[in-house]
């Protein structure tokens, strides 16, 4: 029996964000292709010799992007658009970076919240997340005569590189049946998943010059499979692996993550590949039924160590639930879940967190070092890293028994829930008119979403002011003067209910966890959300409460500079939830809930220092949906539920506002509706409104914001067509339900693009009121 550590995939943005640096730099012309191809490739080096220092036997290569591997894969296979082809070669990084951003001179700025680009020469491709976590994807985009062919060779090159450097790596490539499964096409009713036996000839090549590289193995990510497939989907992997394994001389380890592989497990098991990794994390339940039905020469890779969280494993667990499989079988690999990427890189490089909760956790080049200890044990006996266990036992005991993280104050709260906690006073028709009396808004009323333009500017002098060379009253002086002006051209161009601009966050997630009591949070433990754009996630250790105020200040200072209604602004429960490392020692549902009531006395105490309206942003609630609908009902339930309960206990007249910016509401629109907020501000332009149509069939009651102003693109939008798009919007719901709106935040876009476009925006307000009056 042999068991071996294997790595799926690492973080490659570097632990300083080397990567981010890099790619900016070069971006705005501050460093040449060279410079910027030599600092990945000093980057993939490292990595390398970290996996192997950390004793991984299988370290993977072509892990590695300068942007997203899904690009990376439409590339190379040659799915790039006619808008892109005349912009250099294939392999071009001008091509690339079109792709990814689409085109116009480059500039400091890393581009906008979805990667779209900075120009108006090509857009970018469209953006969207990847499975249900925060990492962002370039969306293939295919057309029904498309053509492959192999154009870059990236995965044989970095494998001959890192074999240069002495590291035999398992080249790393994304599947063909996912990615079709991810492709888009233009074409109304074209099925990409036709195109598999024109993309597999590719494949195939592929493979077979690894194989010349001298690749044995090739790891082919299908997380696809632990989706609810149609039956052609299953028929599309049955056909692909029987065409691919007839590449001689390459072995393929199959891998699948973040879920059950479920009613597709047949269908996997029946492939006719070497190895499957199966994902042990988030559905250890799948255990049996994959041992039970893998043909004996199928090499099992085991993915034991979380790779979407950042806990520290409890090895002696592990060993108690795994030993007794390991003589079933000649050989295992044991692996992370997933890959690594959505995990921070260094727990060593935090040197402020409370070294208690730092003790509980695990960042990736720590997970290695368990995923090897665990190696050992497993093949060893246990005996052979009996010091580590104990360490280790005492830090899953230390977590397990700590007073930080039983609040008794906060479980006794949460307890005492009751349905009218999350009940409104009145219902909505009593409320808009108590509303209306008060605020005495024009009919379709304008509004922004909340952040204004994050210049570096003011990233300067945040960092700063953490360095200690701004003190806090110059930090806040200069805050201060940031939203005084915000605020007064606000109301210079006309807008009716304003926003303070949100100058003083970090990010609407971060600011909020730096806050609140339960939350740690990293100094270096970014993790890559989109392209060079990355976040810190806070960690919940324990139980949430709010120890004070957080937001009532600045907002106070903002309502005292302007008689107009100045909305409070908030980061939901949900959204909190979905953007943070969550503790893994109690549901999420109960952890959300605990986020709920924090967010609930923020809100009473906006209301009274005098907000006459609140926001409650929830951007993530539709990506928390369970990969398998059959889980969407409990999740949205109480997803709705702690969103409610966060927004209720304010008067009739007090109006809550939420916030989504994705689309695709249709198949979640009852949950939408159950929110009951007042005013729903949703991404909408785009799609020329059409996404308007699940609030029509629905009968939507409440009032809609739907956006106007598409800020993914560089685009400034005329008045004509925003007004276009508010007529649009009036034929399809009552003029009185209507709010104008961009589609979401202004933080990661400029005040020279943002001021033309808002003061069209209420252009076009003015003139649409006129015609639906
Ligand atoms: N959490 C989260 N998830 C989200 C979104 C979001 O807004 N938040 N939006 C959607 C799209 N995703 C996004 C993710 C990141 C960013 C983004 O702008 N990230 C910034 C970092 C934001 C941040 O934390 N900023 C900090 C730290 C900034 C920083 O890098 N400071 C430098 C110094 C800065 C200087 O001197 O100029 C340093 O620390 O080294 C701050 O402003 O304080 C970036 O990568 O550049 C935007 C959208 C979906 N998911
Ligand atoms: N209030 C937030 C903002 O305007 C909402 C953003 S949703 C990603 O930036
Ligand atoms: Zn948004």
């Amino acid at each position: 029996m042999s068991v071996t550590a294997a790595n799926l995939g690492f973080p490659r943005i570097g632990p300083r964000r080397e990567l981010k640096t890099a790619v900016e730099a070069y971006w705005a012309g501050k460093a040449d292709e060279a410079q910027l191809l030599d600092t990945a490739r000093r980057l993939r080096a490292a990595t390398w010799d970290r996996q192997k220092a950390a004793g991984i036997a299988v370290i993977p290569s072509n892990d590695f992007s300068l942007y997203d591997q899904v690009l990376d894969t439409s590339v190379m296979v040659g799915a790039i658009p006619d808008i892109y082809r005349g912009l250099g070669a294939p392999d071009s990084l001008a091509v690339y970076f079109a792709m990814a951003r689409g085109t116009r001179t480059a500039d400091d700025d890393a581009g906008c919240a979805h990667g779209h680009g900075k120009g108006g020469d090509v857009p970018a491709q469209e953006m969207t997340k990847w499975f249900d976590t925060n990492y962002h994807y370039m969306v293939p985009e295919v057309s029904p005569d498309q053509g492959f062919a192999l154009a870059t060779a990236k995965p044989v090159d970095h494998f001959r590189e890192a074999r240069a450097l002495g590291h035999h790596t398992r080249p790393v490539i994304l599947g063909p049946v996912t990615w079709l499964l991810l492709a888009k096409s233009k074409a109304e009713g074209f099925d990409p998943l036709s195109l598999l036996p024109r993309l597999l000839p590719v494949y195939a090549d592929l493979l077979g010059r690894l194989r010349d590289a001298g690749a044995d193995w090739v790891q082919i990510d299908e997380p696809a499979l632990v989706l609810d497939l149609s039956d052609a989907a299953r028929a599309a992997y049955v056909s692909a692996y029987g065409e691919l394994a007839k590449v001689d001389g390459i072995k393929l380890m199959l891998a699948t993550y973040f879920g059950a592989l479920g009613d597709n497990l047949k269908t996997a098991l029946s492939l006719p590949v070497a190895g499957l990794h199966v994902d042990l994390v988030r559905a250890p339940e799948q255990l049996d039924a994959v041992l039970a039905g893998a043909r004996k020469d199928l090499l099992l890779s085991l993915g034991l160590i979380d790779g979407r969280n950042i806990w520290k494993a409890d090895l002696t667990a592990l060993l108690d639930r795994y030993e007794p499989i390991m003589k079933s079988r000649s050989a295992f690999q044991i692996a992370p879940s997933c890959s690594l990427l959505h995990t921070p890189i260094d727990l060593a490089l935090e040197t402020k967190l409370d070294p208690q909760v730092k003790d509980w956790l695990a960042f990736a080049a720590q997970k290695l070092e368990e995923l090897s200890l665990l190696g050992l044990g497993l093949s060893n006996g246990r005996y052979v890293i009996s010091d580590e266990l104990l360490a280790n036992a005492d830090s899953i005991q230390g977590r397990r028994n700590s007073p930080l993280t039983n609040d008794r104050k906060v479980r006794d709260r949460a307890a005492r829930i009751t349905g009218d906690w999350a009940r409104r006073k009145a219902p909505f028709a009593d409320r808009i008119k108590a509303q209306q009396a008060r605020l005495n808004l024009p009919l379709l009323p304008t509004t922004t979403i909340g952040s204004f333009p994050q210049t570096a500017e003011v990233r300067k002098a945040r960092s700063a002011h953490d360095k200690g060379e701004l003190d806090t009253a110059g930090y806040e002086r200069f805050l201060r003067e940031e939203t005084a002006r915000a605020i007064a051209w606000q109301e210079e161009i006309g807008i009716d209910v304003l926003v303070h601009g949100e100058f003083e966050r970090n990010d609407m997630v971060q600011y909020f966890g730096e806050q609140l009591a339960g939350f740690a949070f990293s100094r270096a433990g970014w993790v890559q959300s989109y392209g060079s754009r990355c976040v810190r996630p806070p960690i919940i250790y324990g139980d949430v409460s709010r120890p004070k105020p957080m937001t009532v200040a600045w907002w106070h200072y903002a309502q005292s500079v302007t008689a107009r209604p100045m909305k409070g602004m908030l980061t939901g429960p949900v959204t909190i939830l979905n953007w943070s490392f969550v503790r893994d020692d109690q549901s999420r549902e109960e952890t959300c809930r605990q986020i709920a009531l924090a967010i609930r006395d923020e809100v009473l105490d906006l209301e009274a220092a005098g907000a006459r309206i609140i926001q409650i942003d929830e951007a993530a609630l539709r990506e928390g949906l369970p990969l398998r609908r059959a889980d969407w009902q409990h999740y949205l339930d109480w997803a709705v539920e702690s969103f409610r309960i966060s927004a209720a206990g304010v008067a009739d007249e007090t109006q809550i506002h939420t916030h989504m910016c994705y689309s695709e509401f249709n198949e979640i629109i009852d949950s939408i509706g159950a929110m009951d907020a007042d005013v729903i501000s949703i991404e909408t332009s785009r799609s020329k409104m059409e996404l308007l149509d699940a609030f029509v069939d629905y009968a939507y009651p409440n009032e809609i914001g739907p956006g106007v102003y598409d800020i993914h693109s560089p685009r400034i939008p005329t008045t004509r067509e925003m007004e276009a798009l508010l007529i649009k919007a009036g034929e399809r719901l009552s003029a009185r339900q209507l709010w104008v709106n961009p589609d979401c935040g202004l933080k990661t876009r400029k005040w020279e693009d943002v001021k033309p476009a808002l003061v069209a925006m209420v252009d076009a307000a003015k003139a649409a009121r006129a015609a639906l009056a």
